[in-house]
């Protein structure tokens, strides 16, 4: 299993959803580094399930515990282990015997690679709930590249057709960032939030599930940071964020939207701000050559529509037989709200390392 990543930094993630626990071992921080734990349990908090009837039912504090790694509250250099317990499982839900695969999630797939051995209960392993783990790392990156002057956050940008406004290319404020980092359901645009809900709502209500985009931005970046080739700031980033759960697309700046410009419209013209070498257009996202150009970097990720829906579904079962699916489990009818931490944190991660 491709549980490790990082060059600098080597984080391993561990667990299954409905096991004793789950966690994750970050090997290589710097020593002597004071750990912000109110800054861990904020972030925590911001993805944890049960928050609200936009999300799953489950409940699970998400109470990080640090068993390695921490000596009078500073990093002592040796690898930090952080600990999360599961307790509110609910493991019937996924008991059926021949194992039933469910339409869009990693059921027929894990079972097919792992031969029938890996745990099926609440997604096990490939559950977003390892997503927490990497909130906490996130959380750590985030505080040490807060010390470098450097920003991240997000907003929710659209939930099936309802979109938020975009960033500013340009001039997104730390103070922006700040805020939106405040919200439960982040986003510049307070009426496009309230129909965001009601489309959740609405999806929910039809036995059904809806997906949307995160739109993601970092300031304060230096310019000449990154590869270019196999070690670009967008394969860094890309790879991280593929690594979320429901994650189906990616772009940076203007992404997609770029295949249907001319050079013209496309290019960021170069500008001088007080001395400072900026562009006057980011279409490129603060990217060029795989390398910063000191603008601010943005990106967007796509997440499909939650797979376990109430709604009745034809499948098959692992002897190949046709079952008739209807899930009862408690499952978020939408995953972009909790996802943005996750977005963030993993941005975090890939900053550090790349720096
Ligand atoms: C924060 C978060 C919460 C999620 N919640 C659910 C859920 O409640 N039910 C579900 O079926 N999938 C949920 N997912 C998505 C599945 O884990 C994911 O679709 C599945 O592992 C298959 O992976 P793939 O979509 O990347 O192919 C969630 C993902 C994340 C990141
Ligand atoms: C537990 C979390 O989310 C879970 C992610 C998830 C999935 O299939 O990804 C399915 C659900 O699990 P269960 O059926 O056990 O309730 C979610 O609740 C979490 O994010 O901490």
């Amino acid at each position: 299993m491709s549980a490790v990543w990082g060059r600098k930094v080597r984080y391993t993630i561990f667990g299954e959803s409905h096991g004793v626990g789950i966690g994750i071992v970050i090997d290589g921080l710097p020593a002597g580094v004071m750990l912000d734990q109110t800054l861990i349990q904020r972030e925590m908090a911001r993805r944890a399930p049960g928050q609200s009837d936009l999300t799953t039912p489950r409940t699970e504090t998400d109470a990080v515990s640090i068993i390695s790694g921490l000596y009078q509250g500073r990093t002592d250099g040796s690898p930090l282990c952080a600990m999360i317990k599961n307790s509110d499982t609910r493991s019937a839900d996924y008991a059926a015997e021949p194992r039933v695969f469910r339409p869009g999630h990693a059921d027929y797939t894990g079972f097919i690679k792992y031969g029938g051995h890996n745990d099926p209960r609440g997604g096990g392993h490939f559950s977003g709930r390892l997503t927490a783990p990497l909130v906490f790392a996130g959380a750590i990156a985030k505080q040490l590249l807060t010390a470098a002057g450097i920003s991240i956050g997000a907003h929710i940008a659209q939930i099936g057709d309802v979109k938020d406004t975009a960033f500013d290319p340009v001039a997104i404020s730390e103070t922006t960032l700040a805020e939106l980092g405040k919200s439960g359901f982040p986003t510049l645009d307070l009426e496009a939030a309230a129909s965001m809900r009601q489309a959740i709502h609405s999806a929910r209500e039809q036995d059904d599930s809806v997906g949307g985009v995160i739109e993601a931005a970092v300031i304060g970046l230096p310019a000449g940071m990154g590869d270019p080739f196999f070690d670009s700031v967008e394969s860094v980033l890309a790879h991280l964020l593929f690594s979320i759960p429901a994650v189906k697309g990616v772009e940076f700046g203007a992404g997609f939207a770029l295949a249907g410009m001319r050079g013209h419209q496309a290019n960021d013209s170069f500008v001088k701000h007080a001395d400072k070498i900026q562009t006057a257009t980011n279409n490129n996202g603060g990217i060029l050559g795989g390398i910063t150009s000191g603008m601010p970097l943005l990106l967007r990720a796509a997440f499909k529509p939650t797979p376990s829906i109430a709604r009745q579904q034809n499948t098959l079962n692992a002897n190949g037989d046709t079952e008739v699916l209807v899930i009862k489990g408690r499952h978020d009818p939408c995953i972009v709200p909790r996802a943005v931490p996750v977005v963030e944190a993993v941005i975090g991660l890939a900053i550090w390392d790349m720096l």
